[in-house]
């Protein structure tokens, strides 16, 4: 801390420029560059400051002002009662402080009850209604004038614009504040993302920017809520109101308004403590953001004996709770590949205490969210940890750069098997192509191997996929028909009757089907009914794997992204020396006959499916109806052909009866496919 008066001064100086730029910034621009927290401290600096040398004070000291000036693009709004911010205690020491200064100044040691409420993070609202209508919406601003967004604030739907009952004054204005729950939030981003559309860095920004919007019919797009939390002007001042804060907010809830149902009252700053932990405790369950509990002296007699300082009620304070985005260093970025290949980028940091916890490790989603932050390695970040949802890297702070960062390279190899990464245009993430081969994705790949709609291994369960991976005895599926009975027998749960059984059924599974092996191959997004339509289209795997990307999307039902997926797969030589290896062990189907459309078995007949099929999915089966000529309807009339009527099958059933139109169970469906396999 600065001791003499020169260095205070200086310090004073800076911390007011900077603190005054992060309002602008924060206020006027809904676009901060530093988190909350590094705000605070700032502030507090300068706070203790301004207290130890008396002599700096000035009413122009941002420690001395609300918010920031309203934009002129909006209507100006006088506020006939100011608009104030709030103090803010950051310990429980200081909570009591608070109290014993309320109990001084009353010079009454008589316990005192407040209103306990979550301090929603959003921003303060002022709504007029005049006779029960609402007339006029404002925003906070500076406190002495706002910006007019009473369109804006019409088009949140929790809002009343007619007040209920009769018993309201003639004008009243209700305040409270607007915010973005969560889940909205985070919808939201992502769709922005998907636009290419600004990404907001929280709810709190989000709220802002959407409300403070000139065009309200992007408000009205926009998840915002709003909770009442005080009044502004009462007229006529002889309107009888409740005599307690909290008694007023339920009466503003009888005329309609929503408030926070977390509201309680305490006594004494013992009872607000313990509110104070329970929300904190509930925080990362609630639906909205708050980031903090304000405690507000219930009687509005000893409110008004207490009064105002320039910037805050004396009688209120906000307790804040630890910092949901705090700013660190990036050290480094690893990729890591997930079980179907996609790798994410993951932030190494400076351990950096936030949300309640240590962080060390954050998501980075992809390449796109990379060049979108602009990152590198080195920089400063901001880093938020809201609830259940995993640590992110919000923003950079550029301010902080030395020019020492380095880029961030996406690998254009897997990390962890070589193999090439996939990009695709429409995709966001990036993908291993090494599917049969890479470590990140064996297990997965493994188990779709063996699955009954796959390869169909009889006792290959997933559990014996995990043991046999685990003991390092099978690395791609070809090691499946390999495996020798002595290194089975030592596994857990398996003895020599059991390993001979599993041989067996891998000797049987040999013999497969074309659209079967493709299947197994676990390509993305080749399900049964692609993998079915590629062997009908080109009958022989060689042909499929040197098929160009124009030949693909030929095939029925393979657009360009699949037929990506598909190229990219069978050009990784790494796939292609496992897919020797299965040749080579004696994986073998029958000859694929080019069927005719003319000659396909159910060509000029027209079904339609109902009811729940439980061994296949009801798209699965509508796919591979359609790969035998049948044109699928949505309902059953005289035209109908056939009903494939699976589980609880209701309405379409009858009138397939009445109709006198076949009807197919399951076992049928499962059989006729079955019999007409490709
Ligand atoms: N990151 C930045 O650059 C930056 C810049 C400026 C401000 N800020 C943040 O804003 C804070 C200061 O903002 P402020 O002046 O709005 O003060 P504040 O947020 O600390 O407290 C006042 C506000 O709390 C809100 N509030 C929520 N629930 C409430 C309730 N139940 N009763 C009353 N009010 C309730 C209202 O909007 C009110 O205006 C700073 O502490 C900082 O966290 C950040
Ligand atoms: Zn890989």
């Amino acid at each position: 801390m600065s001791n003499t008066l020169e260095n205070a001064k200086n310090d004073v100086a800076a911390l007011r420029k900077q603190l005054n730029e992060y309002n602008y910034q924060y206020y006027v621009l809904d676009d901060p560059t530093v988190p909350d927290a590094q705000y605070d401290r700032d502030m507090q600096a300068l706070i203790a400051l301004e207290q130890e040398f008396p002599e700096l004070k000035s009413a122009n000291s941002p420690s001395q002002k609300v918010g920031g000036a309203a934009l002129s693009a909006f209507e100006q709004v006088t506020h006939e009662v100011p608009m104030l911010s709030l103090d803010n205690a950051f310990d429980d020491a200081s909570l009591l402080a608070f109290e014993k200064r309320l109990k001084d100044r009353l010079k009454d040691n008589a316990p005192l009850s407040f209103s306990c409420e979550p301090k929603l993070d959003g921003l303060a609202v002022s709504i007029l209604y005049e006779n029960g209508e609402l007339v006029r919406a404002a925003t906070r601003g500076d406190g002495q004038v706002g910006e007019n967004i009473t369109a804006n604030v019409r088009t949140i739907s929790n809002i009343p614009l007619s007040l209920r009952g009769e018993q309201w004054p003639e004008r009243v204005e209700v305040r409270g504040e607007v915010f973005m729950p969560r889940d909205g939030f985070e919808k939201l981003n992502e769709s922005q993302r998907g636009k290419g559309a600004k990404v907001f860095a929280n709810p709190r920004n989000a709220a802002a920017g959407s409300l403070r919007q000139l065009d309200s019919k992007i408000t009205a797009k926009r998840p915002l809520m709003f909770y009442a939390y005080s009044l502004g002007v009462v007229q006529p001042d002889t309107f009888e109101l409740p005599n307690s804060h909290s008694e007023r907010l339920n009466k503003l809830a009888s005329w309609g308004l929503p408030l926070c149902p977390d509201i309680s009252t305490a006594d004494g700053g013992n009872g607000c403590l313990e509110y104070y932990n329970l929300i904190l405790n509930k925080r990362d369950a609630l639906p909205y953001d708050i980031d903090g509990v304000v405690f507000k002296v219930d009687d509005i007699a000893i409110q008004n004996r207490l009064g105002f300082v320039a910037r805050a009620p004396r009688w209120a304070i906000a307790q804040k709770f630890p910092a949901q985005e705090e700013v660190t260093t990036l050290i480094d970025v690893e990729f890591q590949v997930g079980r179907t290949g996609a790798i994410t980028p993951v932030a190494r940091l400076e351990p950096v205490f936030v949300g309640g916890v240590t962080v060390s490790n954050a998501t980075l989603h992809n390449q796109d969210e990379i060049e979108r932050l602009g990152v590198k390695v080195g920089d400063t970040v901001v880093i938020r940890r809201a609830g259940d949802v995993i640590p992110q890297v919000v923003s950079v702070v550029e301010a902080n750069r030395t020019g020492s960062e380095t880029e961030i390279n996406f690998p254009q190899q897997c990390p962890v098997c070589d193999s090439n990464v996939e990009k695709l245009e429409d995709e966001a993430v990036a993908r291993c192509t090494g599917g049969l081969i890479c470590a990140a994705q064996r297990k997965q790949a493994l188990k779709h191997f063996a699955s009954r709609k796959a390869f169909d291994i009889d006792g290959l369960g997933d559990k014996l996929v995990d043991q046999l991976v685990d003991a390092d005895l099978v690395h791609t599926p070809a090691d499946f028909f390999t495996l020798p009975l002595s290194s089975l027998i030592g596994l857990e749960r398996m003895a020599e009757k059991s390993a001979t059984k599993l041989l067996d059924s891998l000797e049987a599974s040999k013999k497969t089907t074309l659209a079967k092996f493709l299947y197994a191959l676990g390509i993305r997004e080749v399900g049964e009914a692609t993998a079915a339509n590629l062997a009908m289209h080109f009958t022989t795997l060689d042909a499929i794997q040197t098929a160009t990307l124009e030949a693909l999307v030929e095939v029925q039902d393979v657009g360009n992204v699949v037929a990506e997926h598909i190229f990219n797969f069978f050009n990784e030589s790494h796939n292609t020396d496992v897919i020797n290896a299965l040749l080579e062990v004696g994986i073998h189907w029958p000859a694929v006959e080019k069927r005719e459309e003319a000659n396909l078995p159910l060509k000029g007949q027209t079904c339609v499916i109902t009811g729940t099929l439980s061994e296949m999915g009801r798209s699965d089966a509508k796919a591979r109806l359609q790969v035998l000529g049948a044109k699928v309807a949505g309902s059953v009339s005289k035209n109908t052909d056939f009903l494939v009527a699976g589980e609880k099958a209701g309405s379409k059933l009858t009138k397939a009866q009445e109709l006198d139109v076949d009807v197919w169970d399951e076992a049928t469906l499962i059989a006729f496919l079955n019999e007409h396999e490709v």
